[in-house]
């Protein structure tokens, strides 16, 4: 309901004078931030005040919006775990829509005008409207309503205080802002459902969030399952309950500004403890300040190699004709893995790798390998592999430690790197969780975590159910889930696709056929015919190529477009364009997929490769997929 000004002020005053009863000897600074809090009851949120404000071992209001569960202490508070405890047991239980759960971990902390400890979030009297904010409303009134039907009776010495709108004088109708921002954050939870991973979690998934585990832990399972959503509640979960840095990192470069943006309205009061870089940025900053730069020229390398490869290429050639092929067994293989000697890559079982090598096959693959290394040294150039094997042996003689460190989509991590952040993480109890999911590595060259050292025996979880995508959605991608056995990155055999559960019926998918003379016309009638905001839509190639060239019809169509390489998390309202590679870890409302197709069957390694592209492709949508096949 929108308020207007004349009901605000109504209600503010209401407010006053309901607190000015309730605690008649309170500090009038404490009963002027309280009525503040108060007055939004009027367009709907809800507030249960503790009658007794002396104790400072809990919080003074539990605030119930759109934007979740706040435990808000006035003034300062002594004793921070005992408020937390007090909350979360208030809190735990409760239950949510389709058997979800209230997670301890949603729970926003707040002081305002005071003192407290982490993970209270210090606010000013000024600050106040903070709590308020829009951006970050996901649930309906609905459920506002049952949390706090739920909720009182549970908190013992606390009692309801709100205060009622009353009808607004029809000429000051929709005059103040703040009229609107209470519509927009109805509006912004009705449209945003899925949201609500925000406050609820199912009873598995917040099991994973507050297991205790005495090592490195994995969290797997097919596309959708909420691994990253668990992720996110879990550092929350951990940085209340420890002191000091906690890393999120993947191997993308664009998806941790997007997860930082995410968890910022999330867990604002964390937001400065929790860093989100991507594997790379976080070697090359540490090389940096150590006054140890390794600048990475990936083009100068790719250079280095081709000369490399005319040197080597009567060795190989008759085995695979197609250099990028061993340029990927050093990429992803030798350097990947860190190996240093002949002997090591002996030992080494290429998994995923199409081209079986025996000891002399190797051997020559060896020799393209040292050509490179002596060509880039020569030339003073470095790769990505030479980057993370710096920052490794930087980290190994004394390298920062975080007191958690969360690695998404593991899958495609090369070992080194996992390495690298195992050595970050030490040995500590809930130091190191991996989340990711074999069946969605969209580059080749598999490990198993017991290459890096990294034993997960008997804390490894699985989530099955998915959350993200409609019906039509997952029975179109689980047409990508190839025959071949997933394994859940150790060797085990792990949950497709195929085996998730659907969370949410309907959806659209629909699949276009064409030549790219037609898609012209076919893509805007996609773009204008799209049931969800262009801002929350995607259109997802496999190749740049394809993305430039979508990008151009679309903009010469008139459509806004955004590259997903520039994309942070923040909303807008233009379509954003890019690789499988960009979009993987991401979700969108619509998503429209541009394959290009090609006669003939690719080998066996790509076209499995590509497989996996596309059920990770297929998978970003959570309600409308339109898939063309534009054939070339
Ligand atoms: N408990 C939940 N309640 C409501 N929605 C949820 C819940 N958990 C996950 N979701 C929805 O599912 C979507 C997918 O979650 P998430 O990105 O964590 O999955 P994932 O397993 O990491 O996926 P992928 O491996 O495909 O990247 C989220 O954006 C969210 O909308």
């Amino acid at each position: 309901m929108a308020l207007s000004a004349h009901a605000w002020r109504q209600a503010q005053r209401q407010a006053g004078d309901l607190v000015g009863r309730a605690w008649p000897g309170a500090d009038p600074a404490v009963r002027r931030i309280i009525g503040a809090v108060v007055a939004h009851t009027a367009d709907g949120r809800r507030v249960l005040a503790r009658r007794d404000l002396a104790r400072r071992d809990r919080a003074d209001l539990f605030l119930i919006g759109a934007n979740g569960v706040t435990a808000v202490v006035v003034g300062s508070l002594d004793d921070g775990p005992a408020a937390v405890r007090h909350a979360e047991e208030a809190c735990a239980g409760i239950r949510g829509p389709q058997g979800q759960v209230l997670a301890g971990s949603a729970i926003h902390y707040a002081v305002l005008g005071g003192h407290a400890p982490d993970p209270f979030r210090r606010l000013t009297e000024a600050e106040v409207p903070l709590l308020f904010r829009r951006d970050n409303a996901h649930l309906t009134r609905a459920q506002v309503d049952a949390i706090t039907a739920r909720l009182a009776p549970r908190l013992t010495g606390y009692a309801e205080l709100g205060v009622k709108a009353t009808a607004s004088a029809p000429e000051e109708r929709g005059l103040l802002d703040v009229a609107d921002v209470a519509e927009d954050q109805l509006t912004a939870a009705r449209q945003r459902p899925f949201e609500s991973w925000q406050t609820f979690l199912h009873p598995h998934q917040q099991a994973l969030v507050t297991r205790r585990y005495n090592g490195p832990a994995r969290i797997s399972g097919p596309a959708g399952t909420g691994k990253t959503v668990v992720a996110l509640h879990r550092l929350r979960h951990l940085a209340r309950r420890t002191t000091g840095p906690l890393l999120f990192t993947t191997f993308v470069r664009t998806l941790p500004a997007v997860h930082r943006a995410t968890f910022a309205r999330f867990a604002p009061e964390l937001a400065d403890r929790v860093e989100f870089t991507n594997l790379h940025s976080w070697a090359r900053d540490l090389l940096d300040a150590r006054g140890r730069p390794l600048p990475v020229d990936a083009r100068a390398a790719a250079t280095q190699f081709n000369r490399a490869w005319t040197v080597h290429r009567d060795d190989l050639a008759d085995l695979e004709p197609n250099p990028a092929y061993w340029h990927t067994e050093i990429d992803r293989v030798i350097k990947g893995r860190g190996l240093s000697a002949l002997e090591e890559y002996l030992a080494v079982v290429r998994k995923g790798r199409r081209v079986r090598l025996d000891a002399g096959q190797k051997a020559k693959v060896w020799r393209l390998y040292e050509t490179y290394q002596e060509y880039l040294r020569q030339r003073g150039v470095h790769d990505h592999n030479d980057l993370v094997a710096a920052a490794l042996d930087e980290v190994r003689a004394d390298g920062p430690r975080y007191a958690a460190v969360v690695v998404d989509e593991v899958q495609d991590i090369p070992l080194n790197g996992l390495r690298l952040l195992r050595e970050l993480a030490g040995d500590v109890p809930d130091g190191l969780l991996l989340v990711g999911d074999g069946q969605q590595q969209v580059y080749t060259g598999g490990w198993r975590l017991s290459d890096a050292g990294i034993p997960v025996q008997g804390r490894g979880e699985v989530l099955r159910v998915n959350y993200r995508n409609r019906e039509r959605v997952l029975d179109f991608a689980r047409g990508f889930d190839a025959d071949n056995a997933v394994d859940d990155l150790d060797g085990a055999a792990g949950v497709t696709l195929r085996d998730a559960e659907v969370a949410a019926p309907g959806g659209e998918a629909k699949r276009w056929r064409g030549t790219w003379a037609e898609l012209d016309e076919a893509l805007a009638k996609a773009v204008r015919e799209l049931p969800v905001p262009l801002g929350q839509a995607a259109l997802i190639t496999f190749s740049n190529t394809a993305a430039h060239r979508c990008a151009g019809l679309l903009k010469a169509a008139g459509v806004p477009v955004c590259a997903l390489e520039d994309f942070a998390g923040e909303p807008d309202d233009r379509l954003k364009v890019g690789t499988v590679h960009r979009a993987k870890g991401l979700d969108f409302q619509g998503v429209l997929v541009v394959e290009v197709t090609r006669a003939g069957a690719a080998p066996a390694e790509q076209a499995e490769l590509l497989a996996r592209q596309r059920l990770v492709a297929a998978t970003r949508a959570r309600d409308h997929l339109w898939w063309a096949e534009v054939a070339e």
